[in-house]
């Protein structure tokens, strides 16, 4: 399974006035990793559309499990993998690591999208290329 793992600074910004990261920056920079995901596996943004055709991956569910908080200045590890592919759907699961305590789980279901050919202005759901699916899982 391919996974990969990010470290990041947490910023004043990040923080409420309890000085705890307020959770939708959270949910940022899950987004920001399974962008990354995509990119180290070798599908940046611009393949998606240029060698796939595709337009996104649009998130259809998404949840968190808050463990311990963190501040300004801590640094966190975040791993990101697929966990699972269906047809077009996909599973993303966000492990946050402080040291070596698991901070935070993340869930996403994402499907892989592309122009609806009745209507070019609607998105369609798209089958997972197979070298995709080899490279995320392994199969
Ligand atoms: C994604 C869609 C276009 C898919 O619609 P359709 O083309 O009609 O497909 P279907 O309804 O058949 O569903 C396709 C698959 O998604 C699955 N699906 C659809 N909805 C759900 C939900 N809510 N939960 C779980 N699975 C779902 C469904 O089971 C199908 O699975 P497969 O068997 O694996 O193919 C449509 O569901 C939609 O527009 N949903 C709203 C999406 C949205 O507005 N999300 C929030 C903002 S988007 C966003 O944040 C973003 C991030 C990154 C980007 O690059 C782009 C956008």
């Amino acid at each position: 399974m391919f996974v990969n793992r990010r470290d990041v600074q947490i910023q004043w910004g990040d923080c409420d006035p309890a000085n705890i990261v307020y959770y939708p920056r959270y949910f940022a920079m899950f987004d920001d990793s399974t962008s990354t995901l995509f990119e180290v596996a070798g599908f940046s943004k611009q393949d998606l559309v240029r060698k796939y055709g595709l337009v996104g991956i649009p998130m259809v569910d998404t949840r968190s499990k808050f463990y311990i908080p963190s501040t300004y200045g801590d640094w966190i590890t975040i791993e990101t993998k697929i966990e699972s592919i269906k047809r077009s759907s996909f599973e993303v699961k966000h492990n946050v690591y402080k040291g070596e305590a698991l901070a935070i789980e993340g869930f996403e279901t994402r499907v892989l999208v592309g122009r609806d050919p009745v209507n070019p202005d609607k998105l369609k759901s798209a089958p997972f290329p197979a070298e995709m699916v080899a490279k995320f899982t392994g199969n």
